[in-house]
């Protein structure tokens, strides 16, 4: 199947250029061999624009191809997802308005994450919030964005923390030194990206993935998504062409963190996997890579299915 349905594939709209070596989102994903839960939720995506109808922000680090939202729908159906948890991606900056459009078309099978600037006032978080929006979005990636000073984003807390949202932190691990106490300050739930972004090429058991561990343990209030092994890993083998054992260098991290946090974890295709400059992957085979760390139909159950759903519709489904 391909999730373009004769539409334009890695076109970016609207007068934009993408950013040179970019590389688009995989039209033709696989039908995943592993058969998802039912109520399975893919709790970290994005859509880029498109860019005529949503410009891409001019502070932004990269220019994607367009990534719609009704193309993100077309491949949660055809995964097997019942629902999405959509991320403000950086490229959109804090302009909201790609996320919440796709938000209210998703007929509230799609939440979202926002990124939001201190100054935003209570009517601008209402609308946020009655279009599905249940958390802020902090990231720390130096390539990605510049840095905000911390008292705006505790200003950004203090708004959001009463209303039960949630923070998204992305950071890579090597500056987690550095935000540990921030970060443990942080009053509400906090979903930390990508497991941290470890270095998969040292020791599981090495001194980077016990602080991030240590980390989840001293902070009950800490998520984390067990995503993005096709961003981590070093040496594969890629999501592609049928392989069913993908990114087995990752595999030890994430179902540490599976295994010892079953109640805080969280999975996402990442799709469409911006920057990603080596290999786009299958989705259909990410989607296999999930019983490699969730190794029981128990913990992909919580992984999938009721953690998500804690977190983003603890109203009931
Ligand atoms: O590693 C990345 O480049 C990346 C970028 C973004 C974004 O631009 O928002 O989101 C992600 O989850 C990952």
């Amino acid at each position: 199947m391909t999730l373009t349905d004769g539409a334009p594939h890695g076109a970016t709209s609207g007068g934009f250029e993408k950013t040179a070596g970019w590389l688009d989102w995989y039209d033709g994903p696989s039908t995943p061999t592993f058969r998802l839960p039912a109520g399975a939720v893919d709790a970290h995506c994005h859509v880029f624009g498109p860019g005529a109808e949503f410009p891409y922000s001019p502070a932004r680090k990269y220019t994607p191809c367009d990534a719609s939202a009704d193309q993100l729908f077309a491949l949660r159906d055809h995964l097997g997802f019942e629902r999405n948890v959509i991320v403000q991606a950086t490229c959109h900056g804090a302009d909201n308005s790609a996320l919440v459009d796709a938000l209210r078309r998703s007929d509230g099978r799609a939440r979202g994450v926002a990124t939001v600037r201190a100054d935003i006032t209570d009517a601008e978080l209402d609308e946020l919030h009655a279009a599905g929006v249940r958390g802020v979005r902090f990231n720390f990636v130096k390539r990605l964005v510049d840095r905000v000073p911390t008292d705006s984003l505790e200003a950004i807390v203090a708004k959001i923390a009463p209303r039960g949202w949630h923070v998204v932190i992305y950071f890579e691990a090597e500056d987690l030194p550095d935000l540990y106490d921030f970060f443990s300050a942080i009053p509400t739930d906090v979903v930390i990206d990508h497991m941290g972004r470890p270095d998969v090429t040292k020791a599981v058991d090495g001194p980077d993935f016990a602080l991030f561990l240590r980390f989840l343990r001293e902070n009950p209030n800490a998520w984390t998504k067990v995503s993005c092994p096709e961003r981590l890993s070093a040496s594969g083998p890629r999501a592609l062409d049928g392989e069913q054992h993908a990114y087995v260098d990752v595999v030890p991290f994430a179902r540490r963190v599976v295994e010892e946090f079953p109640d805080r974890v969280l999975w996402g295709t990442d799709w469409p996997h911006p920057n990603l400059k080596d290999h786009m992957p299958d989705d259909g085979l990410l989607v296999d890579f999930i019983p490699q760390i969730a190794t029981t139909a128990e913990l992909q159950q919580k992984l999938l299915v009721d953690n998500p759903q804690r977190l983003y519709w603890p109203e009931g489904a």
